[in-house]
Order: C-alpha cells, then sequence, then structure tokens
C-alpha cells in the first residue's frame, strides 16, 4: 500500500502541487491526468524518490520515504517520460547493462524472458533500429529487471502505434492483477486510461476530464 499524505512540491518559489493526500493498494492500476504542467511527472519523480516533497510524507507499506530511501527505491521501477537507452547496444547489451546496475542478479534467459512477456522480441538488434514503440517496451523491460512491487510510468505509451499501445496496455494489466503489482501511470490517452486503471486521479480541477470520467463511469479523484 502506498499512501500519500499532504505533500506539496515547489521548484524554488514555483508551486506545483499542494496538500496532495490518496492512497494506492497492491494490484490497482491507477492513472494520473491533468493538462499539460499540472505537475504528474513531478508527482511520479516524488514518489520514485527521485526528488523530495517540500513538506507532507509518503509511506510505502508503512516504511516511511524520508527514512528508508534506499529500501524503498529498491522497490520501485520508475520509467520516465524520455527514452534513455543505449543506442548502438544491442536489446541485449542493453538489459546485461541495467542488470549490473541493478540490485539483483538475473541471467541471461532471465532477462529475454521479461523482453518476450512483453513481445519484445528484437534481442540481437541494435537500439537504434528499433521503433519508437520497441524502444518504449525496452525502457519498461529495464524497469522491471530487479521485480519491482510498485511501477511508476510516464506516459508509457506516448508516441506509439495503437497495436503497441495494446500489448504494453495489457501487459500491464496483467502484472497489476496477476502479479499483485501496484502501478501508477500518466497518459494523455483517455480510452487507454478509462479501459486499463481502476480509478483516475486528475491534478487539479477540470472540467474535460471531469465530464470524460463521468460519461465513462470512472471514478475521478481530484487532487
Ligand atoms: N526541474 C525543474 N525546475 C523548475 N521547474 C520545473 C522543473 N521540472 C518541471 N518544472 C515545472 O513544474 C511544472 C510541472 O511540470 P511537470 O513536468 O511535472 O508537469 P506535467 O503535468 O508532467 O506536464 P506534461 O503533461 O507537459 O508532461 C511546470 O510548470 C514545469 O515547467
Amino acid at each position: 500500500m502506498l499512501n500519500v499524505r499532504s505533500i506539496s512540491h515547489s521548484y524554488s518559489t514555483k508551486s506545483v502541487f499542494k496538500n496532495v493526500s490518496f492512497s494506492v493498494s497492491n494490484g490497482e492500476i491507477v492513472g494520473l491526468v491533468g493538462e499539460n504542467g499540472a505537475g504528474k511527472s513531478t508527482l511520479l519523480k516524488t514518489l520514485a524518490t527521485l526528488t523530495n516533497p517540500v513538506e507532507g510524507e509518503i509511506m510505502l507499506h508503512d516504511q516511511p520515504y524520508h527514512q528508508q530511501k534506499k529500501d524503498i527505491r529498491k522497490k520501485i521501477g520508475f520509467v520516465p517520460q524520455d527514452i534513455a537507452l543505449w543506442e548502438e547496444f544491442t536489446v541485449e547489451e542493453n538489459m546485461i547493462f541495467f542488470e549490473k546496475l541493478s540490485w539483483v542478479t538475473k541471467n541471461k534467459e532471465d532477462l529475454k524472458q521479461i523482453c518476450q512477456d512483453m513481445n519484445l522480441d528484437k534481442w540481437n538488434e541494435p537500439v537504434k533500429s528499433l521503433s519508437g514503440g520497441m524502444k518504449r517496451k525496452l525502457n519498461l523491460a529495464i524497469s522491471l529487471i530487479h521485480d519491482p512491487q510498485v511501477l511508476l510510468l510516464d506516459e508509457p505509451t506516448a508516441g506509439i502505434d495503437l497495436k503497441s499501445r495494446k500489448e504494453i496496455g495489457s501487459y500491464l494489466y496483467k502484472k497489476a492483477k496477476n502479479e499483485n503489482k501496484l502501478i501508477i501511470y500518466t497518459s494523455h490517452d483517455m480510452d487507454e486510461i478509462i479501459t486499463l486503471c481502476d480509478r483516475v486521479y486528475c491534478l487539479g480541477k477540470d472540467p474535460f476530464y471531469e465530464q470524460l470520467l463521468e460519461k465513462a463511469e470512472k471514478e475521478l479523484i481530484v487532487l
């Protein structure tokens, strides 16, 4: 269970979000929406321990972030908006490189299996030759190497074709429901959010999202 209690964030004097509280349980998949600049990436980075809230507290399974950051980091898989891969290396070499940086030891077959599970089969191809969708899948595969309990994904399906979007979506859904992972992700694709998510959090009041989600009978919570 992830518990967020009254957190606020600002960059120097500029406030990004204030007094945000929510909780998410294992096995839930939650969408995070809001207009450009609402603070979705900042909130995800805060949940990923990459930046600290200026006030408030976050707890993961009753462990407070501010006291046990290192331990908490091991339980989190974070996929940033920008793709960060070694373009000249193959998929295999990228997976092995990031395995070395992780806290776990996985053999080549385990790493290959993670890629195969999401239909990423270009194991021996250099990353530079992959499509945008394949690169997104590889970024996601890398975040799963240490088998994190929590997945925080910043627009994991941005700019990719419908087939890859659906593959990633159903992969994430299975991860949450079959493996009890806790997933929070941002997307501007509302069809995808409505299909995949148990509920939706919106950063800031926004009638556009309210109307859309009410029509789809999907629970929306304004943060
Ligand atoms: N490192 C930073 N330093 C200063 N300001 C920042 C920094 N990162 C983000 N901001 C500002 O904080 C606000 C929130 O940005 P953030 O990227 O979190 O929003 P977002 O909801 O993810 O936007 P988008 O939908 O465009 O990705 C924006 O006004 C942005 O300019």
